[in-house]
């Protein structure tokens, strides 16, 4: 578990993180999510004692990383995967790892095994192409075995499949126990990997709970009503102080449950072709939330990743999961 209190800090003038509270549990892969600039990695650094705090604190199974024996065995960490010697080979630079925090040498196998680098532990790790680069950086993490993995950024620069291996492993790990603590600014990415948000902007919590749950509190949930009635149902669901707009064939209801339109229709004889409840994305959600968090509007711009959305609220649908 890791639990931070009141984290704050500041680079002069600069407030990178502002009074920061937040707990992450074990056994889910917990998001840290916040557009660019907004404090993710500094408070990674501030967790794994790199950065100290200017004020406030962190734990780690209700210690301070500097009060750790064994570091590497309580918490493992992929803040940068070009972080290794690029002439030592993967097998190599997990040993030199192993050795200098007295981990048995047993493990580096164990952990390439895991990430898949075995074929390629002998090879030069400064020819990794960047998802190899991820595998031995989540190879080292590993190497400890412990139960609190902090992961920045994993998915940066990562074609489909890498990032589909990534996914994967972050919920193998949290299937495992362990507490999963995985940084983006990518909404769409989120949205398929963790269960738990805990959301930043400009350096202050704006929100944390389940992903589901941030959707449903800060989205507008909507029902399309189709009908060979439409006119009836318009007048009755307006009189029930609801907001009706016409889309198309359909009517768009917004401020009254999906059931109570069912009755409404019901007793009023009108027939339904259609009554389905529109979910809003996690883009909405968070734009509803932060408001004026302008950095985030870039990453809802383009095809790409406005497909990746869609699909990533169509996967928070309760119904699918
Ligand atoms: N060493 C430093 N000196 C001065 N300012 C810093 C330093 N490190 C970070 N900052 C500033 O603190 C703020 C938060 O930066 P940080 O890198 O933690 O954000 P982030 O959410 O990780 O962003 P990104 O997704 O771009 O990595 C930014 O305004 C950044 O410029």
């Amino acid at each position: 578990m890791i639990e931070a209190h009141g984290l704050t800090k500041r680079y002069g003038k600069t407030v990178a993180v502002d009074d920061l509270s937040f707990t992450v549990q074990s056994g889910r892969v917990t998001g840290f999510l916040g557009p660019n600039g907004a404090g993710k990695s500094t408070t990674m650094r501030m967790i794994l004692g790199l950065d100290a705090p200017t004020e406030g604190s962190v734990r780690i199974d209700g210690k301070r990383y500097r009060e750790l024996h064994n570091p590497l065995r309580v918490v493992g960490a992929l803040l940068d995967a070009k972080w290794v010697h690029p002439n030592r080979s993967a097998r190599a630079h997990l040993r030199w790892l192993a050795k200098s925090n007295r981990i048995p040498m047993s493990r580096v196998d164990e952990v390439l095994d895991t990430v898949g680098l075995t074929n390629v532990a002998n090879r030069r790790a400064g020819g990794f192409s960047l998802g190899m680069s991820q595998r031995l950086g989540i190879a080292a993490a590993l190497l400890g075995d412990p139960q609190v993995l902090l992961f920045d950024e994993p998915v940066n620069g990562l074609d489909p499949e890498g990032i589909l291996w990534i996914r994967r492993f972050m919920h193998r790990l949290a299937d495992e126990g362990r507490t999963v603590f995985v940084s983006s600014h990518l909404l769409s990415e989120m949205a398929l990997t963790a269960q738990e948000l805990v959301v930043i902007g400009r350096g202050k919590l704006i929100a944390q709970c389940s992903t589901e749950d941030f959707v449903a509190r800060a989205a507008e949930n909507k029902v399309t009503v189709r009908s060979p009635q439409l006119g009836l149902l318009r007048t009755a669901i307006g009189q029930q102080g609801a907001t009706v707009r016409d889309e198309g064939d359909s009517l768009v209801v917004s401020g009254m449950d999906i059931a109570d339109i069912g009755e409404l229709a019901a007793a009023n004889g009108a027939v339904l072709h259609e009554l389905s409840a529109q979910r809003g994305s996690l883009e909405e959600a968070f734009m509803q939330l932060t408001g004026d968090s302008v950095e985030y509007h870039a990453s809802g711009t383009d095809a790409d990743t406005e497909a990746a959305l869609r699909a990533a609220a169509a996967d928070l649908q309760p119904a699918g999961k």
